[in-house]
């Protein structure tokens, strides 16, 4: 559906990104996106067991450390033969002399001397008593039947020694992990996937049931995780604060229980009233804003930082569709950097409606395709779900807006998009 620019582009090293100066605008949506990828580069590779290496990318080549098959073998349930027939049946196994069979089993090992195979259906056993059995071609048999090589799998038919069976750089799937156990590899070299662990803020979320006025459901819980391993991140667990600084800042020093992460994600208390946290908190640490605000809408007072360790934080206001456009904003390019893959430019589509200009920021509206047009959709304030659970993408209208027909840029989903 999305338009053939979406094209992806070659992995940076991370770049120096400044510390960003309160004087100066908001980066907009297209330079926040690049900034988020560009200041973080790939963690190293591991080694994972065939098992878990699926879904996974693939960092050095496969080769074939010797030919496949490494051996030739029966095609068929029969007999491996040496000669044109009739032939003595001998002990299966040994090699034959020539007018000599023995009985072989589909997969079965080639002995030596044995020009052919000659299938159940096409051979005819006489018992002879005190004498070896004897085996001939049935009448109604192909003469084809015994030329040289018939029904054998020679050895290298699949491969080579040497040759490259999977490409650094392959997402593997079932049967890549199946080739390499053939090519008898146990375990795999693959790209590691950042660990993304999540904090959730808010003395009035409730997690369970229909929440009384002044408290809300929580949105965040049910999706974060699906989402982060659709954006190719491996989830790392929730901790749930209230809106204290030092529970701010106890999450986000981490070193509690569970794997250190690479990523973290905070929900809500971007905003800087005295429940908001973010920023204090991650000062204190000795960790630094590489973004503070976007001039985008809805999901401007987003923010990413990273502290000393090398982690880094991105913090997500509380609104739920406004969250979820950061994320699609921040989170995308920085788990694609973190994760070595491409950076993803937007598609285009031409908008189906009529978008009014906004001054100043870019519009992040969840929308549908219908037709190969994009249409905006209900239901998307800051607040709300209802647009986004419906959408299959979303458009980023530029300041000026944008006249039905004319192109606008489009970014899919994480979960209509699959990395
Ligand atoms: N005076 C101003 N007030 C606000 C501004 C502003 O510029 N000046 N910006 C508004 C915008 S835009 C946003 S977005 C929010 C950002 O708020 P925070 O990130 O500080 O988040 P909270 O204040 O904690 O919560 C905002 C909102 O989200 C709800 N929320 C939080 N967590 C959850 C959850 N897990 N599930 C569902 N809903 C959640 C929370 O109850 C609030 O309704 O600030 C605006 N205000
Ligand atoms: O911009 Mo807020 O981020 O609309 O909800």
């Amino acid at each position: 559906m999305l338009a053939p620019e979406l094209v992806a582009t070659a992995p940076n090293p991370p770049v120096p990104v400044p510390v960003p100066d309160k004087r100066r605008h908001a980066p907009t949506w297209a330079e926040a996106r690049r900034l988020a990828y560009d200041c973080a580069g790939p963690l190293p590779p591991l080694n994972v067991s065939l098992a878990d290496a699926v879904g996974r990318t693939l960092t050095v080549d496969v080769r074939a450390s010797r030919d496949l098959p490494h051996y030739a073998s029966s095609a068929m349930d029969g007999w491996a033969i040496n000669g044109s027939g009739p032939w003595t049946i001998t002990t299966a196994g040994l090699p034959l002399a020539p007018g000599e069979a023995s009985v072989i089993a589909t997969g079965g090992w080639i002995p030596p001397g044995a020009g052919a195979v000659l299938r159940k259906e096409s051979g005819l056993v006489r018992e002879a008593t005190g004498r070896a059995r004897q085996l001939a071609l049935r009448p109604d048999a192909k003469p084809s039947e015994t030329v040289p090589g018939k029904h054998i799998r020679p050895t290298g038919e699949e491969a080579t020694a040497g040759d490259v069976l999977i490409r650094a750089g392959t997402v593997l799937n079932p049967a890549h992990i199946a080739l390499a156990a053939v090519a008898g590899r146990d375990e795999l070299q693959v790209q590691r996937k950042p660990i993304v662990a999540v904090v959730l803020t808010g003395s009035e979320v409730v997690t369970s049931g229909e929440p009384e006025p002044g408290r809300v459901r929580d949105v965040f819980g049910p999706q974060l995780d699906a989402v982060i391993s659709q954006l190719g991140g491996e989830p790392g667990g929730h901790h749930r604060i209230g809106d204290s600084y030092a529970e701010w800042l106890k999450a986000l020093a981490g070193g509690g229980e569970g794997r250190r992460p690479d990523v973290t994600v905070t929900t809500g208390g971007t905003g800087k009233s005295g429940t908001d946290h973010f920023r204090a908190a991650v000062d204190a640490l000795g960790g630094r804003l590489l973004l503070d605000g976007i001039a985008m809408r809805p999901g401007h007072p987003a923010v990413l930082a990273e502290l000393p360790d090398g982690r880094f934080i991105i913090g997500l206001p509380g609104n739920p569709l406004a969250a979820m456009m950061a994320l699609m904003t921040l989170g995308e390019p920085l788990l694609a950097a973190v994760g070595n893959r491409p950076f993803r430019r937007s598609g285009l589509m031409m908008s189906g409606a009529d978008v009014a200009p906004d001054p100043g920021r870019t519009r992040l509206m969840p929308c549908t395709f219908v037709h190969e047009l994009a249409f905006p959709a209900a239901h998307t304030g800051p607040g709300m779900m209802r647009g986004l659970a419906g959408a299959d993408g979303y458009m980023a209208v530029p300041p000026e807006g944008v006249a039905a027909g004319a192109t606008v840029p489009v970014m899919p989903l994480p979960w209509t998009v699959m990395v």
